[in-house]
């Protein structure tokens, strides 16, 4: 578990975090949204120790990291792809890391593996695309098989069978109950992976709640339902407390429900489902005009 409490970082006049509090818990991948400058890496540095902040305080499992030998067995993470040394192979990147953390050789290999790098082994890094450095630093922070890790904007770079596959991998370690903070600048990242939602701009707090709450709220452009028997569907809807615009005689968009709930509702009363989509548009959006007031840099056009 992560817990930050009133943490701050000033450098000169920024305020770059700014009295966050929040937790990251075990079994959960929490996603870390902001837009550009908002202090997601600012404060991934801090929870890791690299900078110190000028108040409050981040520990994990109650300790601040920094105060951890081996730290890799503790917390895994993945900051910035590109910093690694061009010239050694990811085998000798990989296994010096395992060294100095006192991590069995062997486990290099393994994640090698697991990241889908294993031909690439004896490949110097220095020709590695963006993708394949995002791999190979999702390695590194596996490494340690550490019950934490941190990941900064960990999609860059992916091709589609790419993020497929990280968020797959994602649901798989908080499912064996690993807290797993993801950053990301992109509403569209985090909706098919997060369980829970932090939101930050201009270095504070805007939002902490579930996912489920998050899209209950903000989904106002709705989900669409796609099924045979509209008007049964329709009903339990409507005594739930949602509201139906039909599109067809099929389809229609509910609002007031999200997909899981409505999912739920459908397989409870043996309803079939042709077709059950949020409109991720409306989360974006629903995150733009969340953090609008906090966007620092805006394109062709005056704050
Ligand atoms: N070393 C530094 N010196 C001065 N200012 C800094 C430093 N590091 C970060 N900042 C400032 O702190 C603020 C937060 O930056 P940070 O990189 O943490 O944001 P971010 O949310 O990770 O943004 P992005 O999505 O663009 O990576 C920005 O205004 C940035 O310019």
């Amino acid at each position: 578990m992560i817990e930050s409490t009133r943490l701050t970082k000033r450098y000169g006049d920024t305020v770059a975090v700014d009295n966050l509090t929040f937790t990251v818990e075990p079994g959960k991948v929490t996603g870390f949204l902001g837009p550009n400058g908002a202090g997601k890496s600012t404060t991934l540095r801090m929870i890791l120790g690299l900078n110190a902040p000028t108040s409050g305080s981040v520990t994990v499992d109650g300790v601040p990291f920094s105060h951890r030998p081996r730290g890799l067995r503790h917390v895994g993470a993945l900051l910035d792809a590109q910093d690694v040394h061009g010239g050694r192979t990811a085998q000798a990147h990989l296994s010096a890391l395992a060294r100095s953390n006192r991590i069995p050789p062997a486990r290099v290999d393994e994640v090698l593996q697991e990241v889908g790098l294993a031909k690439a082994a004896r490949r110097r890094i220095g020709g590695f695309s963006l993708g394949m450095k995002q791999r190979l630093g999702i390695a590194g922070a596996l490494l340690g098989d550490p019950p934490v890790l941190l990941f900064d904007e960990p999609l860059n770079g992916l091709d589609p069978e790419g993020v497929l596959w990280v968020r797959g991998l994602f649901r798989r370690l908080a499912s064996e109950g690993r807290a797993v903070f993801v950053s990301s600048h992109m509403m569209a990242e985090m909706e098919h992976t997060a369980d829970r939602l932090i939101v930050i701009g201009q270095g504070r707090l805007i939002a902490d709640e579930s996912l489920e709450d998050f899209s209950a709220r903000n989904a106002s452009l709705g989900v669409t339902v796609h099924t045979p028997d509209l008007a049964g569907l329709e009903a339990l809807l409507i005594a739930e407390g949602a509201s139906v615009c039909r599109e067809s005689d099929q389809a229609g968009r509910v609002t007031g429900l999200t997909a899981a709930r409505i999912g739920d509702l459908a397989h409870r009363h043996r309803i079939v489902l042709h077709e059950l989509a949020t409109h991720t548009s409306s989360l974006e959006s629903a995150f733009m005009s969340l953090t609008a007031d906090s966007v620092e840099y805006l394109a062709g056009e005056a704050r």
